[in-house]
């Protein structure tokens, strides 16, 4: 496991690497996601306190990212259209205590 070179706080696994299951994932410690996924928020760099908007939300994985990067201050609104990703963004921010 390396430190990505441009994301912080980014961990870059081998090819092929299965983290689906594990408990560092399902319990929220960890969020799989791609590199362009995640340079996203980075780009932003959201500090704590500011109000956004992440208008298309589901499965919510650039919204707890987000969320980490403002440390637990500010708001998010996280907009979803479709009922039932709704459930699942829902499901994600829960599970990483945002
Ligand atoms: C590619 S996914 C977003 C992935 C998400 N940003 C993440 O990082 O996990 C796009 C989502 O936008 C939702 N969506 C599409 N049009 C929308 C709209 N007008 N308002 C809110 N959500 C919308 C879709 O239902 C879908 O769940």
């Amino acid at each position: 496991v390396d430190k990505d070179d441009m994301v912080p706080d980014m961990l870059v696994l081998p090819p092929g690497t299965d983290m689906h299951k594990h408990p560092l994932v399902t319990d929220g410690k960890v969020f799989l996601q791609g590199k362009a996924s995640c340079m996203v928020a980075a780009a932003l760099s959201p500090k704590p306190g500011w109000k956004v908007i992440d208008a298309c939300a589901a499965p919510g994985n650039k919204t707890v990212h987000l969320a980490a990067l403002m440390n637990g201050e500010g708001s998010i609104i996280a907009c979803e259209l479709n009922k039932e990703r709704a459930k699942t963004l829902q499901h994600t921010v829960r599970r990483s205590g945002a």
